[in-house]
């Protein structure tokens, strides 16, 4: 609900929703041959996340947010799972009237293949590079990225993860994936992460934290985070980068 204080765009991704069917279809690596079944499937997994987008949609309603849940099929579309059209303008449209647009992950039309899924995660990358926002922060259902998968005997929350130029991290993770997640589950969730401090050059903050929490409220509306509360991704400055900078200030 504290998407009343300003701009801001949702975007959820299928939870325990979309990814049974989608898995059980095939929808992922799709067909070139189009088939009945990859039909029948995508109408299914596409019933599936859209009923999770509503309920999400009408929580936020009624806690007086303005809402308008937007799906991607139609509008986005790929060739080999690359996308190659975003439909941005319903977007752009829907936050100028003064709404907040809550996107899922969804199935798409796809030229090669029929069809493709677009994680949630990669609709965030894209929206990055769109709207410049202020910061993007990931809501999960752990209080970060931990040095391990956190049912781990050991696993530690890092705080913080220095991106390189080259999008090589420091300290390295190891993630792990639900069997049926047709996405990749966290490791994608992290290299969208990683994708977006490296592709502002560092200007788009990114973090990562828990779920209902004060932590969370916090966390989109000020952009802080503290020790211990998530995780905060940075890149990590090089001498070519600083030079770049101090000419920016100098100029
Ligand atoms: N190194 C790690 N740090 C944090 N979480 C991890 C890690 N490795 C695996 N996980 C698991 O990732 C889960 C969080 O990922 P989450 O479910 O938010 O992503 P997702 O599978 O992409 O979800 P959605 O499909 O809804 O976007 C946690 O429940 C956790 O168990
Ligand atoms: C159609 C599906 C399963 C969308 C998947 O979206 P994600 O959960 O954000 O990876």
């Amino acid at each position: 609900c504290g998407a009343r204080a300003g701009r801001c765009i949702v975007v959820h991704g299928a939870g325990s929703f979309g990814h049974f069917q989608a898995k059980a279809h095939g929808l992922a690596s799709g067909s070139p041959t189009n088939s009945e079944s990859l039909r029948q499937g995508l109408c299914l997994t596409r019933i599936s996340v859209t009923k999770l987008n509503h309920m999400v949609t009408e929580q936020l309603v009624m806690c007086g947010v303005p809402a308008v849940g937007i799906s991607l099929f139609g509008a986005w579309r790929t060739a080999g799972r690359k996308i190659t059209q975003a439909g941005i303008a319903a977007i752009r449209d829907s936050l100028e009237a003064g709404y907040i647009p809550v996107l899922h992950g969804d199935c798409v039309l796809d030229s090669e293949q029929h069809c493709s899924i677009l994680s949630g995660d990669t609709i965030i990358e894209v929206l990055s590079r769109e709207f410049s926002p202020k910061r993007v922060v990931f809501l999960t259902d752990v209080d970060g990225i931990y040095d391990r998968p956190p049912d781990t005997p050991g696993a530690t929350l890092v705080d913080s993860i220095a991106v390189n130029a080259d999008g090589s991290i420091d300290p390295p993770v190891l993630t792990s994936a639900l069997p049926h997640d047709v996405t990749g589950g966290l490791a994608l969730k992290l290299q969208t992460a990683i994708n977006i401090v490296t592709q502002s050059n560092g200007s788009i903050p990114v973090l990562i934290c828990k779920l209902e929490s004060e932590v969370a409220k916090r966390a989109c509306l000020t952009g802080e985070l503290r020790t211990g509360e998530g995780t905060k991704l940075f890149l990590r400055q090089t001498e070519e980068t600083t030079s770049v900078i101090a000419s920016g200030w100098a100029g």
